[in-house]
């Protein structure tokens, strides 16, 4: 059975910005085969830990539950999630700029991108030192290289696509699957670009259209006048794409990114006095950045501010027994609180006190981890825990005596996935087998209910000819 996520979670940002620190920070660097679920891990891949509230301290097995991959302890479990380290990040990635291209293409192995801005502005665009450098220009040109590289090849193709639509009268959802594919988009993804560009395509047509943005090479269906009231939403006719301006366009891939890579932005050296006064900035300008605008991109509730160096130094000093710290804490224990700590020397002390006082205290905690957390949330995910016996919590089909171990895998699932579908990801003979599902308290669940955490998310299925 697989267990833990397929979903990758990739860290962007220019040179010098804090990515490899940020990366040693969440990332466990002696993770040993086995302990999370992924085959293979490539060189610029590494583990990170996604923490939930497990279901054993619900149903009280706290004792008896043991993680097939990650971890749990008094029902604060770690489920492994795959990071990748995307390089080559500088401006004019879009047009093939430094690794630009390499940049770009492997992006599409991402699912939810974090990206790695210099609150404390002493980096300029290319990672060199300067002063005041403002960290807002880096959250914009991330999304502008972007949505310019989605934006222009789309731009390149659109004639071909609509010439190709209009003839062959396929429906939007295969032209945009077909042609989005190459982004690592599939079929779901793009119903729900299509969703929100039709009521998007409400306000645009409001607008009027205007010549200026006229595609070339296309010629729109209410003539070339500078002001139609065709609709241009995608319910109302198979070959209204004629209708689309570079307006729709450039808000299609605004919506699409948003879809495609939810980012969190860590906002990272916050220790640096400098940094204050940009994160009050960058708060304040996203404040009013709504759930249903994809303009920006960027979403208040998706900027973290954190010092990815404090959580590298804090974790060294766990690792060598001087302090005792978890990720995420606010405060860590040194000596001074607890003798059998190993006693610091006077720099360490200092170093350590002023983690305490610039970050932990003010911010609350380094921040690294809340950053992990909001990712894995920007992609939907809930977990799910498919038992064999939904009465003790164990994988065996048998009652016995319930003392085996209990909620050995756990699943992160998309919110809206249905009990049919976590079927289909458990593995392939439950997939072709698959007999019925049946939650806590023996009460049977329906193939298309939709998971629903603490009310179905614990769950045992039964096979055709064979029993689990
Ligand atoms: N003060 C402070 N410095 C940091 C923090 N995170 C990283 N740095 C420093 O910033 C510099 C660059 O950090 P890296 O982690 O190497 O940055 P990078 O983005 O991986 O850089 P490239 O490898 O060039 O892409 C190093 O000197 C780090 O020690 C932080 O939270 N606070």
């Amino acid at each position: 059975m697989s267990s833990g996520s397929s979903f990758v979670i990739a860290c962007v940002g220019k040179p010098s910005a804090g990515k490899s620190s940020f990366l040693n920070a969440v990332t466990e660097a002696n993770a040993k085969v086995g302990n999370f679920p992924f085959t293979t891990i490539e060189p610029n891949q590494g583990i990170a830990y996604y923490p939930i509230d497990c279901a054993c301290k619900r149903f009280n097995k706290s004792s008896q539950c043991k993680p097939r991959y990650g971890s749990c302890k008094d029902g604060k479990r770690l489920i492994p999630v795959r990071m990748l380290d995307v390089a080559g990040l500088v401006p004019g990635a879009s047009e093939g700029r430094g690794l630009g291209n390499q940049f770009l293409d492997d992006l599409r192995h991402a699912d939810a991108l974090i990206h790695v801005v210099d609150a404390s502005g002493g980096t300029d665009e290319n990672g060199k030192e300067t002063k005041n450098y403002d960290p807002i220009n880096d959250i914009e040109w991330l999304r502008f290289e972007i949505h310019s590289w989605v934006y222009n090849n789309l731009l390149k193709k659109w004639p071909g696509i609509v010439r190709r639509q209009v003839a062959t009268k396929t429906s939007p959802i295969t032209v945009f699957q077909e042609n989005m594919s190459g982004y690592g988009a599939n079929r779901e993804i793009i119903i729900r670009c299509i969703e929100r560009m039709n009521k998007a395509a409400i306000e645009l047509d409001k607008e009027g259209q205007d010549s200026e943005m006229a595609i070339p090479g296309i010629i729109q269906k209410g003539g070339s006048s500078n002001k139609t009231n065709t609709s241009t939403s995608l319910s109302s006719s198979n070959t209204v794409l004629t209708n689309w301006t570079k307006k729709h366009l450039h808000k299609f891939v605004s919506i699409f990114l948003d879809e495609r890579f939810p980012t969190v932005v860590a906002l990272n050296k916050i220790d640096r006095s400098e940094a204050d006064k940009n994160i009050i900035k960058i708060l304040r300008k996203y404040s009013g950045s709504s759930k249903t605008d994809p303009l920006d991109g960027i979403r208040q509730e998706n900027i973290v501010v954190t010092s990815a160096l404090s959580e590298c130094f804090l974790k060294k000093l766990k690792d060598q027994g001087y302090i005792k710290y978890t990720a995420g804490d606010e405060d860590f224990e040194s000596h001074e609180e607890d003798p059998t700590l190993k006693k610091a020397d006077g720099r360490t002390f200092d170093r350590l006190e002023e983690i305490r006082d610039l970050v932990l205290f003010r911010y609350g905690s380094t921040g690294v981890q809340d950053v992990i957390v909001r990712a894995v949330r920007a992609l939907r995910m809930i977990p799910v825990f498919p038992v064999k016996n939904v009465t003790n919590f164990t994988n065996k089909s048998s009652s016995g005596d319930g003392s085996g171990a209990a909620f050995v895998d756990c699943v992160l699932v998309r919110e809206g996935t249905t009990v049919r579908q976590v079927a289909g990801m458990v593995n392939s003979i439950l997939d072709k087998q698959y007999a019925g599902a049946e939650t806590v308290g023996g009460l049977q669940l329906g193939e298309n209910d939709v998971i629903v955490p603490k009310k179905n998310d614990v769950l045992s299925f039964k096979l055709n000819n064979s029993s689990r």
